[in-house]
């Protein structure tokens, strides 16, 4: 298989005098002799939006796994908050992909958010405990889900948990914040809600986030550069160098339109291997 390393210049000007928030070098992932990327050099800086688009199976989760410390690399080195990747860091929000919860959880939907401040430590003392419930209840206020914080999570609808994922996510200050499709199962004012509440967060803490969507329209107006990942190649840009009819036929090896509708993208395919399922992919079969 060949694999293709990023052509597009580096469109996020150096930090000055700061490291990256995270950065991957000559990294590569392979599952047996399947490469899921190989050649990645990428450095997200404090404070930047970075949109990973993909069709299904392109690595965008396992590149989530990485960062998380939850999956070695094949080649290459990453680091995360200037370290390396490792399960317990705290300076990594994590919000991850969809899943239903146990009905039958009796944990509430504070306690979940609460993991996410001090899941890791014990014994706060009685100020610790001050200052956490006011921080959860900050984090449930801003993703509004004061109103169910006190019922079983297993009990509340998809959007209701995922409300809760972002607070849990956002409650600790991460300096990177990893979302993995957070806007799926969330109605049309949700996502607004959480999108503008995660574009604030990176810009009053300068959280570096990596945003993992199978639709960049909601987020469009945020992202400062995209990362495409496509059957083991790949392009790293600013939305206008990668969402082009020549960047997406030549990753996707075939005849691919991207149009630009009333400040939205359309990507119209000749293939249906062009992830049917992805709303911003339009496909046309001849
Ligand atoms: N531990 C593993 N061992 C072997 N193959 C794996 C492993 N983890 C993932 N894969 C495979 O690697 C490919 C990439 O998976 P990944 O979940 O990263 O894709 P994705 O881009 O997030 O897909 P989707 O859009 O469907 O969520 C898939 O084909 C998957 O089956």
């Amino acid at each position: 298989m060949t694999v293709e390393r990023s052509t597009a210049p580096p469109a996020a000007p150096p930090v000055p005098g700061g490291a990256a928030a995270v950065s991957l070098t000559d990294a590569r992932l392979a599952y047996g002799d399947r490469v899921l990327w190989d050649g990645l050099d990428l450095d997200v800086r404090p404070g930047e939006f970075l949109a990973v688009l993909g069709p299904n199976g392109s690595g965008k989760t396992s590149l989530m796994r990485v960062l998380l410390g939850l999956q070695k690399l094949s080649g290459g080195t990453v680091n995360v908050a200037g370290e390396p990747p490792g399960k317990g860091n705290r300076r990594i929000g994590y919000i991850p992909q969809q899943r239903a919860l146990d009905p039958t959880l009796a944990l509430r939907g504070r306690d979940l958010v609460g993991l996410g401040y001090d899941g890791h430590r014990w014994g706060l003392g009685v100020r610790g405990i001050r200052e956490r419930r006011r921080r959860v209840d900050e984090a449930l206020a801003a993703v509004g889900a004061t109103g169910f914080a006190n019922r079983p999570v297993g009990l509340l609808s998809g959007g209701e948990q995922q409300r809760l994922r972002v607070a849990q996510a956002l409650v600790g200050d991460p300096t990177v914040l990893l979302c993995d499709e957070p806007l799926l199962s969330l109605d049309l004012a949700h996502q607004r809600a959480v999108s503008t509440l995660i574009d604030a967060r990176r810009r009053a803490a300068d959280t570096a986030v990596l945003f993992v969507t199978h639709e960049i329209n909601p987020v469009l107006p945020l992202v400062d550069r995209i990362l495409y990942l496509v059957d083991g190649h790949f392009r790293i840009g600013l939305p206008e160098e990668v969402m082009t009819s020549e960047t997406l036929s030549q990753l996707y090896g075939a005849d691919v339109a991207v149009v630009r509708v009333r400040g939205q993208i359309h990507v119209v395919g000749a293939h249906s291997d062009l992830c049917e399922d992805n709303p911003h992919h339009h496909l046309a079969e001849h």
